[in-house]
């Protein structure tokens, strides 16, 4: 494939400075894997103390706001991340709109705040299992993406995270993800013209050492977005070995 696979670690709310171990031992297996390219969010707490403790890994934040700055408590702006030393930022993960009530259009301003901040930007979508046992997934997925994408497809991607598949052990079939990635690929197409073929869609929801070589192999899959199985090393560097060995 023409990019690099791009594997990125979700570690949502988990993680103090015990953690950290776990984030120098990923790093030092992303230096072995050159291949690959590899990220990782931490909660915002970490995200100095990994700045010091790794070299060979991008560090994301997992959501942000879509204001400069104001009377927004609890909330953080895309500049204040970037200082604190992120170069990406998830938005419109699925625990986000489901614990925090976000909207498309929230999704596409944070995703648009992210950018202006000089940083990646990952949007997610995804169909709850009703959706997808109602033979709607592609659809409902499309319509999420053409609402949550931003105006520009600069340093954008896409992650494709099934809501039923994350944190469950299931995942869809080979030729459902492959089916759902070339509709997004041409929703892609659509939104930006040729520049939404740069665009690297990740497949996320239950991705382990086992399934990733399955997974990642699918037409328009370009990475992964990994929630359990990135907070150890021992999880994680088998689905970026599996990522370099495909590369
Ligand atoms: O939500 C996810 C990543 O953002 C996926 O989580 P799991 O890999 O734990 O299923």
């Amino acid at each position: 494939m023409a990019q690099r696979y791009y594997i990125v670690g979700n570690w949502k709310m988990n993680g103090m400075r015990t953690a950290l171990p776990e984030a120098r031992a990923i790093d030092r297996a992303a230096q072995r894997l050159p291949k690959v390219e590899v990220a990782v969010a931490p909660p915002v707490t970490l995200i100095a103390a990994m700045r010091e403790a790794v070299e060979n890994i991008g560090i994301g934040a997992q959501t942000c706001h879509s204001a400069e700055k104001g009377a927004h408590t609890g909330d953080l702006s895309a500049a204040m991340l970037r200082e604190s030393g992120v170069e990406f930022v998830i938005v419109g993960h699925s625990e986000r709109r489901a614990d925090h009530g976000e909207t498309d259009a929230m999704v596409k301003a944070r995703a648009e705040a992210v950018q202006a901040a000089g940083m990646g930007v990952i949007v997610c979508v995804g169909e709850s299992e009703a959706q997808r046992d109602a033979g709607e997934a592609e659809q409902v997925v499309a319509r999420q993406l053409a609402a949550s994408l931003p105006g520009s497809a600069d340093r954008l991607s896409v992650a494709y995270e099934p809501v039923w598949a994350i944190g469950t052990g299931r995942v869809p079939s080979i030729e459902d993800i492959a089916a759902m990635h070339k509709r997004l690929r041409s929703a892609l197409a659509q939104a930006y013209g040729e520049a939404g073929a740069a665009v690297r869609i990740l497949y996320g929801g239950s991705v382990n050492g086992n399934n990733a070589a399955d997974l990642l192999s699918v037409a328009e899959v370009g990475g992964a977005l990994v929630g359990g199985a990135s907070l150890t090393a021992d999880a994680f560097v088998p689905i970026l070995a599996a990522a370099a060995e495909l590369a």
